[in-house]
């Protein structure tokens, strides 16, 4: 209800009652919105795959203006909610998320008779890099029915969705999640408004956009993200700073510090060197091999093992996370491997893995899902900046989470 009040005062002329909200509180959380807000549009995410008539009748008798059909439903489902949205005075949204062919269903729906078209890409997909505009812009050539949009929107995409067609922009985390949810549905709503004064930014590469997601999160929220794997078990930081990079792994042997030292001769700048050495009682990495480092533009180092050089180490400034420190190191043989698959604190760490340090420690993001949970750690960092608001605001962890409702029985 407070988020809801605040989009308003944004400038929010629709309010959607999403479909986790409307699982969780039923109907009445419609006619509680439709009563809070009488002069909006209330729409019902419905999200309908069967009977049809009957769950825009349950939407409408509680007070919504507009239910969302699954636009993917069997056409007797979309049209018998089409008989049931005329019978009681509201009008139906078919929604194209997860569509095969999203083009062709459109034209299919335009066909059926629904009152708009929701070109909307899940939050699940949103993850994965998939977004709702291209799709947008070759619906909006093809169909002359009302477009809704949907699907991870900001300010800049918002605009892009108006100048390619769509007249409705639904926007859920966003504002929702923003830690000020008025300034952002202004924002959005200035875009909307204005959707050609709207610089649009180039996100640079996918490297570079998880590169600065994993800077802008923590550890903590990563992990959450990983449902609460990830972790690295044992490793500490040392040299504090955050540390943020693909890996460059190290298999060395204890007494050796060969391979450690070459690692760095072959890691780029921006790599995070992964060392495991079984020794903790005897260093394979010092203040040489730090100062060696930094020259190469190396982002850090983790060591299951021992460092030594701590005063200089400190000094140098190179964020390093260990398991140890001890004063004497080995010599250089040579026995090791850089660039297999290792294991440090506990964790498998591949070539090209994602390394992520700060205070709390360190995480290793598979490179295979990296994009994926940057995104994700993403949307847990806005929840978090959300709850810390509204714990701000006075009320307790756990009131706000309805800790006791949710608790499993
Ligand atoms: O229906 C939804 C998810 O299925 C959301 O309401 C919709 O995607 C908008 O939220 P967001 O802007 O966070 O994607």
């Amino acid at each position: 209800m407070e988020i809801a009040k605040e989009a308003v005062a944004g400038g929010a002329d629709w309010i959607e009652i999403g479909t986790p909200l409307i699982k969780s509180e039923g109907m009445n959380a419609i006619r509680t919105m439709r009563k809070a807000f009488p002069d909006r549009t209330i729409l019902a995410d419905m999200k309908t795959v069967d009977t049809g008539a009957m769950e825009v009748e349950m939407a409408a008798k509680a007070g919504a203006d507009v239910a969302i059909v699954l636009g993917s439903a069997d056409d007797s489902t979309i049209l018998d909610a089409l008989r049931s949205a005329h019978k009681y005075g509201v009008r139906l949204m078919a929604d194209l998320i997860s569509a095969p062919d999203p083009v062709k269903r459109a034209v299919e729906l335009e066909a059926l008779g629904v009152d708009y078209i929701n070109v909307h890409v899940g939050i699940d997909q949103q993850m994965i890099g998939k977004d709702p505009v291209s799709i947008l812009m070759e619906i909006s050539e093809k169909v002359g029915v009302q477009l809704a949009v949907a699907g991870g929107l900001d300010s800049e995409s918002a605009a892009q969705a108006v100048r390619a067609g769509a007249r409705i922009v639904i926007v859920g985390g966003n504002i929702t999640r923003s830690d000020n949810v008025t300034e952002a549905a202004k924002k959005i709503r200035k875009s909307v408004d204005s959707p050609e004064s709207v610089d649009i930014r180039d996100r640079g590469t996918v490297d570079q956009e998880i590169r600065e997601i994993f800077k802008e999160v923590s550890t903590s929220n990563i992990s959450d993200a990983m449902h609460r794997k990830g972790a690295m078990k044992g490793i500490h930081p040392l040299v504090r700073g955050k540390m943020v990079g693909p890996a460059v792994t190290v298999q060395c042997f204890p007494g050796d510090w060969a391979k450690t030292v070459e690692a760095i001769d072959l890691a780029k700048p921006g790599d995070v060197i992964v060392i495991y050495n079984e020794s903790k009682d005897i260093a394979c990495w010092g203040g040489l091999a730090t100062l060696s480092s930094l020259n190469k533009g190396i982002a850090g180092v983790v060591i299951e093992g021992a460092v030594r050089d701590i005063d200089e180490v400190e000094n140098l400034g190179l964020p390093i996370y260990t398991s140890n420190t001890v004063p004497n190191a080995g010599d250089p043989k040579g026995f090791g491997e850089i660039n297999a698959e290792i294991t440090c604190g506990s964790q498998a760490v591949k070539p090209g893995d994602y390394i992520i340090g700060d205070e709390s420690g360190v995480v290793v993001v598979p490179k295979e899902r990296a994009y994926e949970l940057a995104r994700r750690a993403k949307e847990v960092n806005k929840e978090e900046k959300r709850l810390f608001d509204e714990i701000r605001r006075g009320g307790t962890l756990s009131e706000i989470l309805k800790l006791k409702k949710w608790e499993k029985i």
